[in-house]
């Protein structure tokens, strides 16, 4: 299982307007390596290309959501020194897809693991999954993002203690503090998320959910009068597009809506690109 050849350490399953993007090293706790890194990389972009994609789940296979950088690999590191243990990927990629991921946490969730799981727009945690920062425990910082965005989710007393100690969160604490939206029963969780994932997928418009995505991450660091001025702009087409129309005819006919996907090949916008992020053009 894993590593092995005819195994890859990514898999992807779409279904119903549902992606499954399952972390797949499962001997390994699915911990990331070089290879694993490229393949969810891949994964991910396609998924965000496919026009039949509306929504992603992101899991890990096995008994772990993920342990984090591969033992191999950060081991390596630490007796050579410089080089790279992961690939140059981007690892804010679920940020920039215009289309809502959902991590289904099932097990340990540690280091990058945690990271990617926080990158993601919403969590479901099994009710046996466990959190680690981990990284002051290893001598590393806190690494790719996540002293950006572990305290916009628990606040900035949690996200210390949390990157401090690099203590174990259980799952019970980690929904009271805000590091996951949901606790579910083990047995339930990837039915759960893709059901979640599924209501985004048939009910809501991928347009309007691409635009409120944006619009949150990019208020992250914007100013009330910034974010209400655009909101405002965002409405008025919002009000002239085909999406709102088909919204209130299907809501008054009492009838699914038929939303059209986003454009074939719709691409990767990071939220920081502030140009294409607001207005979705291509990168
Ligand atoms: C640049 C990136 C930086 C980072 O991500 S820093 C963080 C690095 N990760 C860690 O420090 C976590 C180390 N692992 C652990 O502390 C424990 O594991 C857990 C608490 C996560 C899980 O404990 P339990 O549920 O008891 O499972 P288990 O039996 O320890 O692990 C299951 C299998 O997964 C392997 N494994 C654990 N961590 C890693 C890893 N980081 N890389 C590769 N494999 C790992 C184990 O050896 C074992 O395998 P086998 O069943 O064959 O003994």
């Amino acid at each position: 299982m894993g590593d092995a050849a005819d195994e890859p350490p990514v898999l992807l399953a779409v279904a119903q307007g549902v992606a499954t993007i399952t972390l797949n090293r499962p001997a390994h706790g699915n911990g990331w390596t070089a290879a694993l890194s490229r393949a969810y990389a891949a994964a991910l972009e396609g998924a965000t290309r496919d026009p039949a994609v509306r929504a992603v789940v992101l899991t890990g296979a096995g008994r772990a959501f993920s342990v984090g950088g591969d033992a191999g690999g950060l081991g390596a590191v630490a007796e050579q020194g410089a080089a790279a243990p992961l690939a140059a990927t981007p690892y804010w990629l679920p940020l920039a897809s215009p289309k809502p991921v959902i991590a289904a946490v099932n097990g340990a969730c540690f280091g990058i693991g945690m990271q990617q799981a926080l990158c993601c727009d919403i969590r479901i945690a099994s009710d046996d999954a466990k959190f680690s920062t981990a990284y002051a425990r290893r001598g590393l910082v806190a690494e790719y993002g996540m002293s950006w965005l572990l305290p916009r989710l628990v606040g900035t007393g949690n996200a210390m203690d949390l990157l401090l100690s690099a203590r174990l969160v259980r799952a019970e604490e980690a929904g009271r503090i805000g590091l996951v939206n949901r606790v579910v029963p083990a047995a339930d969780l990837l039915a759960e998320a893709t059901d979640y994932a599924r209501q985004l997928a048939t009910q809501c418009s991928p347009g309007a959910m691409a635009a409120i995505k944006r619009q949150c991450l990019r208020d992250l660091t914007t100013d009330f009068p910034t974010s209400y001025a655009t909101a405002e702009a965002l409405l008025q087409d919002a009000f002239a597009g085909d999406d709102f129309r088909e919204g209130m005819r299907s809501w008054q006919a009492q009838r699914p809506p038929a939303f059209p996907p986003l454009p074939a090949g719709h691409g990767m916008i990071p939220p920081w690109d502030d140009d294409a992020f607001m207005t979705g053009e291509q990168p």
